[in-house]
């Protein structure tokens, strides 16, 4: 193993603190190509689709990549916009605002950056450049509310990976999860109650989260329970009658069972069942992205008024709304006791 060189950090110096927030990540372009490369990197995470490697390898290789990157190429560019993907656009917004934040409450010590967990920017590149500019000790908050295995498991695999190649390593936290934080929900019920403000109350407000295959939960993932979990605390916030609101799962892929009900379904079945207005909201996606606008917001909401419904609204995501980035300064700084102090401490 040849490890990498880099520069020797003074040790009577002290250093500054990191504040790394992930994301999933996003092609570099909506053109075919780009979708390939993404797509191959992000499918060959073996946290992502665990199905034994050398089938998969034959699966992804022999038929997706042939047949997904055109498609979704299509997809991303009904979302594009002229600084990239909605998804890089709301992450670099959010490291913006968090750093403003955090520097305002401990000092310019604190350095806040952004990275991907597949494309750019890579996490590996954007800790690097961290650790060059003094960073030594190191809090990384994947923008996943929910932990799964498939996204803030697979970050911390790339971080591992990571420091495996070096000699030296920071001082480094992880924050697991936060689907129960009171400022998070505190958010997502306000996001709901102004929506509501403008457009009135639904027949029933769908929570919606992107799904898992359901073995991946059988076999010990937290994530389902999770879920469940800041959907209750929501409707207790809001006191939300019992039939006024449901959980739903999207973004199924492949063939076997994901956690249900899922979304699709549930949205063609309703109007049947005399729920004539609806209103959706995606608690597990920190940004909108694909999988928010376009799917939920166009797709699903084809469904929906094609099945007989007749007012559909989607509730966007907390992205870097004022509240959003006080509840992700409230996290870092949770986080960060022994590391630095607050201002306002
Ligand atoms: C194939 C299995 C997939 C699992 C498991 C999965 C879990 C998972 N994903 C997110 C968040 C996002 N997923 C996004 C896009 C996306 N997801 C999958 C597949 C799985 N996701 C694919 C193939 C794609 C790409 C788009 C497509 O081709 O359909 C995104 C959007 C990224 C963007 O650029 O906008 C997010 C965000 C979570 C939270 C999760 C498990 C909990
Ligand atoms: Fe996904
Ligand atoms: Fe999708």
């Amino acid at each position: 193993m040849k490890y990498l060189n880099h520069k020797v950090l003074d040790p009577t110096t002290p250093g500054k603190v990191g504040v790394l927030i992930t994301n999933l990540g996003s092609p570099d372009a909506a053109e075919r190509g780009a979708l390939r490369r993404y797509l191959k990197q992000f499918l060959s995470d073996p946290r992502v689709v665990e199905v034994p490697r050398l089938l998969w390898s034959l699966i992804l290789n022999g038929i997706i990549l042939n047949v997904r990157p055109g498609r979704s190429a299509a997809a991303y560019r009904s979302v594009w916009t002229d600084d990239g993907s909605p998804l890089m656009v709301h992450t670099r917004a959010q490291a913006e605002g968090l750093r403003a934040l955090l520097q305002e409450r401990y000092g310019e010590e604190v350095i806040v950056e952004f990275a991907m967990r597949y494309g750019s920017p890579a996490i590996d590149a954007v800790v690097e450049g961290m650790l060059e500019r003094g960073v030594n000790r190191l809090l990384v908050m994947p923008l996943y509310p929910q932990y799964s295995a498939a996204t803030s498991g697979s970050t911390f695999d790339a971080l591992a990976a990571h420091f495996c190649q070096r000699r030296d390593m920071p001082a480094l936290r992880f924050r697991r999860d936060y689907h129960d934080h009171e400022d998070y929900i505190g958010a997502l019920a306000l996001k709901i109650q102004q929506y509501q403000a403008e457009h009135g109350v639904p027949d029933k407000l769908v929570f919606s989260y992107h799904g898992v295959p359901q073995r991946y939960c059988d076999n010990g993932d937290p994530y389902y329970a999770q879920c469940q979990h800041t959907t209750q605390l929501v409707v207790d916030v809001l006191d939300l009658p019992d039939d006024s609101y449901m959980t739903c799962f999207q973004s199924r892929f492949g063939r076997e069972p994901w956690l249900q009900p899922y979304l699709d379904e549930t949205l063609k079945s309703l109007p049947g069942e005399g729920v004539k207005s609806v209103q959706v909201i995606c608690p597990g996606f920190s940004a909108d992205c694909l999988e928010t606008l376009e799917e939920v917001a166009v797709e699903n909401r084809d469904y929906f008024l094609e099945a007989g419904g007749e007012s559909f609204g989607y509730i966007p995501c907390l992205n870097a709304d004022a509240e959003h980035l006080s509840a992700l300064a409230q996290l870092a700084g949770e986080d960060l006791p022994g590391w630095v102090v607050g201002k306002f401490e």
